[in-house]
């Protein structure tokens, strides 16, 4: 018998909840850094600036490393070539230090083959998150995929999970988020759905509980498990 889960369609934040990317993305800030002739910066100040995708995350180090605003990054004339110094290497970097959570391959396959629509909504730009899910066989697990560049907005815009309701002609009802931040909790809020969110991944320092989210859970295996006794739930 095919397990009838709760939810129709699932999505997934994608760095801190599906793939713990951040030492590569630590490696090509530093990588960019030294080329400029700055001094590198820590994991742990890496970690805490995920969220807002790469771009702002680049912009946070630079504006601490020059001890200046982000503003004033951002509108630096020389931003849009460090930017694109960046890109080269974090393409490069992509995949080659960044690894799945435990469970999160055979979860997504058992739910792909229970018929639940799964897509991934990050704040990562287009192009890595395409190499970092290509680089963890992830795609093919994927029905669709949105961007921190796919739509004029990001996260915690609900924007990126309308689009996925719409495509999927999924109600808000049957839809549930599985994050790892503030801004996961906020985007799925924003948008009326559930959301639950896991422990281990980047949440600018602070425990994922003070977010608020419908559950925390420990991580993928608890999903699963969590989701089948939703089903025994309902048909009890
Ligand atoms: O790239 C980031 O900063 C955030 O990406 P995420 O939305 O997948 O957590």
């Amino acid at each position: 018998m095919t397990m009838a889960y709760p939810y129709d369609l699932i999505l997934f934040d994608l760095d801190g909840t599906l793939i713990g990317t951040a030492p590569e993305i630590a490696d090509a800030v530093n990588d960019t850094l030294t080329v400029l002739g700055h001094p590198t910066v820590s994991q742990q100040a890496v970690n805490d600036w995920i969220g807002h995708g790469t771009r702002e995350l680049l912009i946070q180090a630079l504006a601490q490393l020059l001890n200046t605003s982000t503003q004033q990054v951002r509108e630096a004339e020389a931003f849009p070539a460090i930017e694109a110094e960046f890109a080269q290497h974090y393409q490069r970097r992509c995949g080659t230090r960044s690894h799945l959570y435990p469970h999160v391959r055979e979860t997504l396959q058992a739910l792909r083959a229970a018929g639940v629509k799964l897509a991934v909504v990050t704040n990562k730009e287009g192009r890595y998150t395409q190499t970092v899910l290509d680089a963890h066989q992830l795609t093919p697990l994927l029905d669709h995929v949105i961007s921190g560049d796919t739509l004029p907005v990001k996260k915690p815009d609900p924007a990126g999970i309308h689009d996925c309701l719409r495509r999927f002609g999924v109600a808000p009802g049957r839809a549930l988020f599985v994050g790892d931040s503030s801004i996961d909790v906020a985007t799925a809020r924003n948008a009326g759905i559930t959301v639950w969110a896991l422990p281990y991944g980047y949440n600018m320092g602070e425990p994922i509980e003070s977010c608020q989210p419908d559950r925390v859970i420990p991580d993928f295996s608890a999903l699963t498990t969590l989701l089948s006794a939703c089903d025994t739930a309902a048909s009890a």
